[in-house]
């Protein structure tokens, strides 16, 4: 794989939990502001490459490099603040703090990066209104959809101009119309923002926002035109 121009690349993980390898030699790279999908049966080790290349999960062989940085090389409190600084996270569910406003919970990432409580809800609502769940600003996580959670939480990933956001089945709690203009909202906010997505899912419909798609079977991630 060649990884010029890349933000995030890794190269050949390995990862096993106990007995189970959960990665056996997988590379990926993204570039600024492309959209990846990565694919594969459960259990192929999709998640864990994923928490891998986000800095949360310990790969035991291989070099994850971000922006000309090894991820491996810095401390744990480097690999924080990085997460914080450049990365946005989308998950399945129960991400939104349920005791802070849909509001709050936006301008979370941007309150510990040291916004100013003001500035970090100005922008929050900002893009409460770009993925058009304003009107659920007020209201706490339990008291609204989980359409609109999921709005709720596509805005809080974007809400700190992250360079990368990590998405991982991110549709799978929708019904398949809220899940498309959720795939919708987040690819096009994304791709606006310049901002790179690394998406994983299983359905093919979800994919097909995606510039590109890679596979994992087994452990090993392929790009799928390499792979046909
Ligand atoms: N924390 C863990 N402890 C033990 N085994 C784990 C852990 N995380 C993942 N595994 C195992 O590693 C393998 C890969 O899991 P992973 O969750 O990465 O796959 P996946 O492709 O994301 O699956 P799914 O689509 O079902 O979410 C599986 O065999 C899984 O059981």
């Amino acid at each position: 794989m060649t990884p010029a121009g890349s933000l995030l690349v890794a190269q050949d993980l390995r990862k096993t939990y106990g007995s189970t390898p959960a990665l056996d030699g997988a590379s990926f790279s993204v570039h600024p502001g492309e959209v990846v999908a990565v694919m594969g049966p459960s259990g192929s080790g999709k998640s864990t490459l994923l928490h891998c290349l986000a800095g949360i999960v310990t790969p035991d062989e291989g070099t994850i490099t971000y922006a000309g940085r090894e991820l491996s090389a810095m401390s744990d409190a480097e690999r924080s603040a990085l997460r914080r600084s450049d990365f946005g996270f989308v998950f399945q569910f129960g991400q939104l703090v349920p005791e802070l406003t849909c509001l709050e919970n936006v301008a979370l990432p941007l309150r510990l990066n040291g916004v100013r409580r003001k500035a970090a809800e100005l922008t929050a609502r900002r893009w409460l209104e770009r993925l058009e769940v304003e009107d659920v600003a007020g209201k706490r996580p339990g008291e609204v959809s989980g359409g609109q959670g999921q709005r709720v939480a596509v805005a809080r990933a974007l809400a700190g101009s992250p360079k990368v956001v990590f998405a991982d089945e991110p549709t799978g709690a929708l019904d398949s119309l809220n899940g498309e203009r959720v795939m919708e909202l987040l690819t096009e906010s994304a791709r606006s923002e310049n901002t790179a997505v690394v998406l994983v899912t299983h359905e093919a419909r979800v994919a097909a926002y995606s510039d590109r798609d890679v596979v994992v079977r087994d452990g090993r991630a392929r790009d799928l035109e390499f792979a046909v």
